[in-house]
């Protein structure tokens, strides 16, 4: 019996070391985040006890801070690698094995959706997605935020002239949920009965994922299925399925009619609107995922499930980002009134009236514009950390890194070493982006959208909108706060976001 006993602990101990030699011992040549514990390592940053989420956030930044190239975080037993140099950032987001996402993005259960799904299904979509966000396409959306805006811009004219402070990232969420949401289904769609049910089901969907996130006891399916916010979660995804499942539905009888229910070639009338310069009308998401394979034979056929996970995801990857960058740009440009009063005289030479359309020629001339967005998104980017996982074991400044090593990347934390940004890195000055040495920045020192194969698709879909809805309003407002740029208490939510509102008072400009 005692020799049986023995026998089980040495194979148990073998397993173990063998274990230990294939997933941590890689890392011993490496640098360690501090402050580590023995045993432990860095476990303080997993666990949500006695830290609030301006601590973790600023305990993560300082393991970033601590490092010039990478660095191994030790969570118990587990070990992750942080890459805080651009030439690292970059080697890994185009590595053809690092395109895997870490298993944190299950919580989304979107399996099929581009942000969460795994390589082999993510790899099969997002060749066809990529055209969905072509230029053409992205033009063809210019009405839409143009009108978005135009309601947003009467949302914000209530708050005006009243020298009371509000938080300015509520209009802008409703407007970039309107946006995404017309963008997606069509602006019918969204007229018709249940929109308003659909649209707070979905509240009550984000916002609850946006407390999972951040509570890693929540990330436990057990112990998460046990509380009332799963109850409620999943009654609230049925009711947006019903919804998105019944749009898709009548949709694919639409395309189907259009494709064989006419004597046309079905090619040439689904391309109708394709023939001259621009598309006559707003290319709409749901819409191109049905037409295409029935236009182009390489195009992947999606299934309705497929539509739908598809449909989530952009709404979720695309409205709390553009949401909250817009709000932290207004905070930061209403806490630098010169660099404010700049833009304004961009957007004054620029657009004639506050009515003027924003066509694709006059986004081409708002430079400053542009460089104040990219500076917000420099110093507060939404998309704070990004986190992979190696396919395969990669080397990595001479480190054989074994496979499934979860690898993340901060572009908070990157987007402020003075080493690349200089010695004024903490400060909003959206000049650095124009200067002739913006040319010879490192191409992955600045990464708001990530970067790679699979970094951001909405991209350009963001600037475009985002370049839109500021010109507007600084062209109706003059933004003012009394929060301080030192005193911001800034936390995780779904995306880097204050802990407190975005306060602001804004003043009409005559
Ligand atoms: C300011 C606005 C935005 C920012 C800062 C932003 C940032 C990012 C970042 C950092 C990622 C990589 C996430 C990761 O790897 O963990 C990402 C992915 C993604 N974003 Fe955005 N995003 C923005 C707007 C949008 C919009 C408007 C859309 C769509 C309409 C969109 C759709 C997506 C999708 C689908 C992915 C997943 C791509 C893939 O895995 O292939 N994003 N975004």
């Amino acid at each position: 019996m005692l020799a049986f006993a023995c026998l089980i602990l040495s194979i148990v101990t073998i397993l173990a070391v063998r274990w230990w030699k294939l997933k941590v011992k890689f890392a011993r040549f490496l640098p360690r985040a501090q402050p580590y514990y023995p045993v432990i390592g860095n476990l303080q940053i997993a666990l949500p006890f006695g830290k609030s989420a301006e601590e973790l956030l600023e305990l993560l930044h300082n393991y970033f801070r601590q490092h010039d190239r990478m660095f191994a975080i030790h969570i118990g037993p587990k070990v992750a690698i942080g890459l805080s140099h651009p030439e690292l950032v970059q080697q890994v987001l185009n590595h053809p094995d690092c395109q895997e996402k870490s298993n944190v993005y299950e919580l989304l259960r979107l399996p099929n959706g581009l942000l969460s799904s795994k390589y082999k299904v993510w790899k099969l979509h997002r060749k066809t997605l990529n055209s969905t966000f072509n230029i053409r396409i992205l033009n063809s959306f210019l009405p839409i935020f143009n009108d978005s805006t135009s309601k947003l811009i009467k949302l914000l004219d209530q708050q005006a002239d009243t020298g009371k402070s509000f938080d300015i990232l509520v209009p802008f969420t409703h407007c970039t949920l309107g946006m995404v949401c017309e963008t997606s289904f069509g602006k019918k769609v969204l007229e018709r009965e249940g929109k308003q049910h659909f649209f707070d089901s979905l509240e009550v969907l984000l916002t609850s994922l946006g407390k999972r996130v951040v509570n890693v006891l929540l990330h436990s399916e057990i112990i998460y299925r046990l509380t009332p916010m799963y109850r409620n979660e999943i009654k609230c995804r049925a009711a947006c399925r019903r919804f998105t499942d019944k749009v898709i539905e009548e949709k694919r009888a639409e395309i189907k009619t259009l494709f064989t229910g006419n004597s046309k070639n079905p090619t040439d009338e689904a391309l109708s609107d394709d023939e001259g310069e621009a598309y006559k009308r707003p290319q709409i998401f749901i819409d191109q995922l049905l037409k295409m394979p029935l236009m182009m034979k390489s195009a992947y056929n999606f299934s309705d499930q497929e539509i739908s996970d598809q449909v989530f995801t952009m709404i979720i990857a695309g409205n709390e980002t553009s949401a909250t960058q817009m709000a932290h740009t207004c905070l930061l440009l209403a806490m630098n009134p010169a660099v404010q009063e700049k833009a304004y005289q961009e957007v004054q030479q620029t657009i004639p009236t506050k009515d003027t359309y924003i066509d694709a020629e006059i986004l081409r001339k708002l430079v400053y514009i542009e460089a104040v967005l990219k500076e917000s998104m420099r110093l507060l980017p939404v998309g704070s950390l990004i986190s992979r996982k190696n396919l395969q074991e990669i080397v990595l400044d001479g480190h054989k890194i074994p496979k499934n090593t979860p690898l993340l990347m901060k572009p908070y934390s990157l987007h402020r070493r003075s080493d690349i940004w200089g010695s004024d890195a903490e400060q909003f000055i959206p000049e650095r982006f124009l200067r002739e040495d913006a040319k010879q920045r490192h191409p992955y020192a600045f990464i708001p959208f990530s970067g790679g194969p699979r970094g951001c698709i909405g991209v350009r879909y963001a600037m475009m909108s985002l370049k839109i809805m500021l010109a507007l309003i600084l062209m109706n407002f003059k933004i003012s706060t009394q929060l301080r740029y030192r005193e911001l208490k800034i936390h995780y939510q779904l995306s880097l976001n204050l802990a407190g509102p975005h306060a602001v008072s804004l003043e009409r400009r005559r």
